[in-house]
């Protein structure tokens, strides 16, 4: 299918989401005040949003083509980290979570590796979707992700792999599910484990030690669209089983306008490639 026949409107957002079952293009009156207030709720009382069929059915085809064409020029990374992203510091107490380093395998586009004019690209590009997003938070401000490595990506999970438990560097994060697994690959998180000033270590504990008894899942159909508030709730996928690889456009944004991540952060998560951009970066800055 041609982009063309998905639609001619410049806002893509209004090409791709299915607008007779979730009216974002008018949230303030009608059917869409009403739809805004559900997902607003449903945020305040459980943490997450969860929207099944957000993308239509022929516009998810082009979108998954569109990651299936892109993935095989992407890398396959080995991602190392302790739960809250940093590196293991092994002076701490064995016990200490920051101590446990957790490792899982994904075939990662960065936001750099995907053009303007894809349509994931020009999707996250979407002013309606950002204040779409915006306005189910609650927020008066929020921005899409200003980090050029981080901002949108595209994350393929083949089978065998899992992607560790983690929370994110941003508060919320919006994820796509562009291809379902087989089976397995459910996301599952603990909602609101910790706060900025606590943790609830006791179910931290109780999941890194196996225990899923008291993570949140859903079943996940491809085109689902899930708000959570990654940066607050303990989450990752379990493994992915069968032939084909799990697929998921993860959506970055943040209320601080301009804020990039820390380039340790970066390079612990897009390996090489990231790396060598950031030394050539400081080099030539160096000789100018
Ligand atoms: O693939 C998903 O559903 C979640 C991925 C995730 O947690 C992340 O990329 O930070
Ligand atoms: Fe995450």
């Amino acid at each position: 299918m041609s982009k063309a026949d998905l639609g001619a409107e410049t806002d893509m957002a209004l090409n791709l989401v299915d607008l007779a079952r979730y009216p974002i293009a008018d949230l303030d009156s009608g059917a869409g005040a009403a739809f805004l207030k559900e997902c607003q709720d449903h945020m305040d009382t459980h943490g997450w949003c969860n929207l099944d069929g957000f993308i239509r059915p022929d516009a998810l085809t082009a979108l998954e083509d569109e990651a299936s064409n892109l993935l095989p020029s992407a890398e396959v990374l080995t991602i190392k980290r302790n739960i809250y992203q940093g590196a293991i510091d092994p002076s701490l107490p064995e016990d200490d979570p920051r101590r446990r380093e957790y490792t899982h395998v994904a075939t990662q586009l960065a936001d750099d590796q995907l053009p303007a004019e894809t349509l994931i690209q020009q999707l996250y590009r979407s002013d309606l979707l950002t204040d779409f997003v915006r306005r189910v938070q609650k927020k008066s401000v929020l921005y899409r992700c200003a980090d050029e490595f981080q901002a949108l990506n595209v994350v393929a999970l083949h089978p065998g792999s899992w992607h560790a438990w983690h929370y994110d560097t941003t508060e919320c994060t919006v994820t796509l599910l562009l291809k379902a697994a087989e089976s397995g690959g459910d996301f599952a998180f603990l909602p609101n484990s910790r706060t900025d000033e606590s943790e609830d270590r006791d179910a931290v504990d109780r999941l890194l030690a196996g225990d899923m008894s008291h993570a949140q899942k859903f079943d996940r159909g491809a085109g689902t669209f899930t708000l959570f508030r990654g940066g607050y709730s303990l989450h990752g996928v379990t493994e992915v089983f069968g032939t084909h690889p799990r697929i998921t456009a993860i959506m970055t944004y943040d209320e601080q306008m301009g804020r990039v991540i820390s380039d340790d952060i970066n390079v612990r998560i897009y390996g090489k490639r990231v790396e060598k951009i950031l030394a050539d970066r400081k080099a030539a800055l160096a000789q100018a």
